[in-house]
């Protein structure tokens, strides 16, 4: 049967799809074959539909969609932070000298838990499973669908009743895993679909497609399925706050006239990557269509799932991290019966299972890959198997904010330590591989965004460019590098060659770009390497990489050149170089780890290893603020005809809401305030959504989350109003003080905002340098 060999999600038949699909298989043949390569693939390069500004023209449902549990960062339970156990209280006193101050034992303290807590909390939850399944073998559970049959899509929507219905991680993983167990027992090749509607996606996020279908068309498509008015159904939302519920709702009222088949995973799982790619002419009415015949033959709880899954926001609090927990667990436990589950190595076995799945995800996250590898060879296969690959971008390292030199020097404590320029551009994670041997042989060149995001499309000038900075010998690679805007000299006028401001590089067109046409150049800047010639490097630190970096690749004029670095000790060369990067065009200075263990590559992660050292850092509150849209107020005055201020939210992961920060008038020219109400009228939306906590802020108008702007604080203070962070630092929520517009980020999806616990980790620095001095804590990214 088609369907069951295609396990890597390509189930989809459609003209247009097929090289997709030979992707797929050709990925799934080789993997099959013992050998993990994706490098004879073709590069992916679907775009990503986006909103564009001045392009508000765009169909709803064509607009930016936001998949939901996109998860990039871990955000460490508030009272886990504050409390670490009394035995790590006692060591860390021992170390203590007589004269550090009280915040810095806080600081000091908070890091330890913070460093630890994540993989503890791992570590508790596997044991207690571990416990949980000894007396009651999930393998032994009865399943609704019998061997081999596809697994009824209710089977998913009970899981994530259970998972909803609980605040307690422990019972989510455990009812994911539970799922996970039986499907691989019965129906493997469901796991994959399983999977990605768990996390609800469609494929990696550099093949593009996602969900994020806009209100008006779930909104007609309920009505036209269940026969009432879409006035009706505005109300119901309006009432409810949740499509969701409006669509059961709606379904009740609705006389049963025959049942039809029960959904199946896989079905579901076709029917919504069918949506998500249906673009042009008759797409709406197209999608109308799908989505009416998956609500016609929905049961009990399925057409909530439906709606929020084609919203973006699953909204069942299930990170990625736990379902990727769950899949590791299920692995190792999917084969083991009665006493085998009783035995006392089992433990382990799960902890060392979710460690590995962990590691190799952070180097290939794609479940395309890793799902029928675990399903294939286990966990110990997947370790030999799946590696860092060209073609397949990673999660880039991030670097936490700090607002003073003295900040830095404390952190790297006499370590070596490297400073680099801070370019003002847009991160390019550049991927070089070859295919293929004799006259069939082929390289290929993809340059992925900070979002894993394919911009071969955009960037066909750096595609181009590249291979003239590639020395003899390399042969392929990832790197790690800004693009920049760039200025060649003009000898005529006697102006040299320079770096142009980011807003240069915003100005360039994002499709249908010809590299005659281009007007703005670009000029990469590398700083890090990633894989070199077959090798994956992420483990060497950076004083390794670095060599390595400068000894395969040679500055090419106006197209690719080094970051500018150098090794420094002192405050006052800091400083001035710190100056000199900012005469030059730059933001500031990145200041970097060199040797050792903590010298590796951090994928996704925001490192204590990585700092940032902004110009603007020295007054306000470290770092810029990425926030998105959610709401806006009708302008007064000159401002009559467009909004006059915007309220703003941050986004968190756990809870998959957003949450409103500040409302925000200043810092827009007149013709940013013209840009912007035309981009967001066309998101407004008819009520706010379930997800959005607002406080007690009250907007005029709401809008879809899609639009990202970065915005300065003259600082943060605890808030009544605001619900940003609430609960982190206080009862009540944080908010900026004098916000200012900066510019788009259209660089970042409202996931990618900044998070409650960066803000509350601002608000405490700030309450802390006030004091002077102290130390920001691990954030530990993904994981
Ligand atoms: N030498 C460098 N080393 C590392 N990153 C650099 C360097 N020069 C410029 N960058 C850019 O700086 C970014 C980190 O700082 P920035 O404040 O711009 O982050 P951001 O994109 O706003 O994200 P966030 O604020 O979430 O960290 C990197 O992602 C990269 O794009
Ligand atoms: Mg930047
Ligand atoms: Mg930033």
């Amino acid at each position: 049967m088609a369907r069951q060999q295609t396990l890597m999600g390509g189930f989809a038949k459609e003209p247009g799809k097929e090289k997709d699909e030979a992707k797929s298989n050709n990925g799934l043949k080789e993997v099959q074959n013992g050998k993990l390569n994706t490098q004879g693939q073709e590069p992916a390069s679907k775009k990503r539909s986006r909103v564009i500004i001045d392009d508000s023209d765009e169909e709803e449902e064509e607009a930016k969609p936001q998949p939901a549990a996109k998860a990039t960062k871990v955000t460490t339970k508030p009272e886990e932070l504050k409390k670490p156990s009394k035995k790590d209280e006692d060591e860390s006193m021992e170390d203590k000298t007589e004269n550090e101050t009280d915040e810095e034992y806080e600081e000091e303290e908070q890091e330890a838990a913070n460093q630890s807590a994540e993989k503890k909390r791992d570590g508790e939850a596997v044991k207690k499973l571990a416990a949980i399944f000894v007396k009651q073998a999930p393998t032994e559970d009865k399943a609704s669908w019998k061997e081999g049959e596809a697994v009824p899509y209710s089977a998913l929507a009970e899981a994530f009743t259970k998972i909803e219905a609980t605040t307690k991680r422990l019972e989510k993983l455990e009812a994911t895993t539970k799922l996970f167990v039986k499907v691989i027992q019965l129906t493997p090749q469901d796991l994959l679909p399983c999977v990605y509607l768990c996390i609800n996606r469609l494929c990696p996020d550099y093949e593009g497609l996602e969900l994020g279908i806009g209100e008006g068309l779930l909104v007609k498509s309920i009505a036209q399925s269940t026969g009432r008015d879409v006035a009706r159904i505005k109300k119901d939302l309006e009432a409810k706050g949740d499509l969701g519920l409006v669509a059961i709702g709606s379904k009740q009222k609705q006389p049963t006239m025959f049942k039809s088949a029960a959904l199946t995973i896989r079905g579901v799982f076709k029917n919504l990557k069918e949506i998500a790619a249906m673009t042009g002419n008759k797409s709406q009415e197209r999608k109308i269509g799908v989505i009416k015949k998956l609500l016609a033959s929905s049961n009990a709880e399925e057409p909530k799932y439906i709606i929020r899954s084609l919203e973006g926001k699953l909204r069942i609090g299930l990170a990625e991290k736990t379902v990727l927990v769950a899949l590791a667990q299920s692995v190792v436990l999917a084969g083991k019966k009665g006493k085998e589950l009783a035995s006392e190595s089992l433990t382990q076995e799960l902890e060392k299972g979710v460690e590995i799945v962990k590691a190799v995800f952070s180097e290939l996250p794609t479940y395309d890959l890793v799902v029928p590898t675990l399903l294939r060879a286990g966990v110990q296969g997947l370790r030999k198997e799946c590696n860092l690959t060209p073609g397949v971008p990673l999660k880039p390292m991030l670097a936490k904010p700090t607002k003073a030199i003295g900040e830095v020097l404390d952190r790297f404590e006499g370590k070596p330590f490297v400073c680099e320029y801070k370019y003002d551009g847009e991160r390019a994670q550049v991927h070089y591989y070859k295919s293929g041997t004799g006259d069939k042989a082929k390289s290929t060149i993809q340059v992925f965004s900070r979002n894993s995001e394919n911009m071969s499309v955009k960037y066909p000038d750096i595609v181009e460019q590249l291979p003239r900075c590639i020395k003899e010998g390399t042969e392929s690679f990832v790197l790690d590098a800004e693009c920049t805007a760039w200025q060649k000299a003009d000898p005529e006028k006697g102006l040299p060659a320079r770096l142009l401001p980011f807003q240069e590089l915003s100005r360039r067109k994002r499709k249908d770009i010809k590299v005659e046409d281009i007007k703005v150049k670009v000029k990469l800047f590398a700083f890090d390497i990633l894989y070199l010639n077959g090798k994956p490097l992420l483990h060497l630190d950076l004083a390794s990489r670095r060599a390595l970096l400068q000894k395969s690749f040679e500055p090419v004029q106006d197209e690719f050149d080094f970051a500018i670095s150098k090794d420094l000790t002192s405050s006052e060369d800091i400083q001035s170089f710190l100056d000199e990067s900012v005469k030059e065009g730059c933001e500031g200075l990145m200041v970097k780890m060199l040797e050792g263990n903590d010298a590796t590559y951090e994928p996704s992660r925001r490192s204590m290893n990585w700092l940032k050292l902004k110009k603007d850092y020295l007054a306000g509150t470290g770092d810029s603020l990425d926030l998105v849209v959610i709401g806006a107020y009708y302008g007064k005055g000159k401002r009559t005809n467009w909004y006059g201020a915007f309220l703003l939210a941050c986004y968190d992961a756990d809870s998959e809401s957003y949450q409103a920060v500040c409302k925000l008038g200043t810092g827009f020219s007149e013709e940013a305030l013209e840009a912007h109400h035309k981009t967001l009228s066309a998101l407004e939306i008819t009520t706010k959504k379930g997800y959005y906590d607002v406080g007690e802020a009250k907007p005029d108008v709401y809008f879809e989350a899609k639009i990202v702007w970065e915005v300065l604080a003259a600082d943060l203070s605890l808030s009544p109003v605001y619900s940003a962070a609430k609960g982190l630092v206080d009862h009540r929520g944080i908010s900026l003080r004098f916000p200012r517009y900066v510019r788009i980020r259209d660089d970042k999806d409202p996931e990618d905002s900044t998070a409650p616990d960066q803000i509350a980790e601002m608000y405490r620095k700030q309450a802390v340098t006030h004091h002077g001095g102290g130390k920001g804590d691990e954030d530990d990214g993904f994981w």
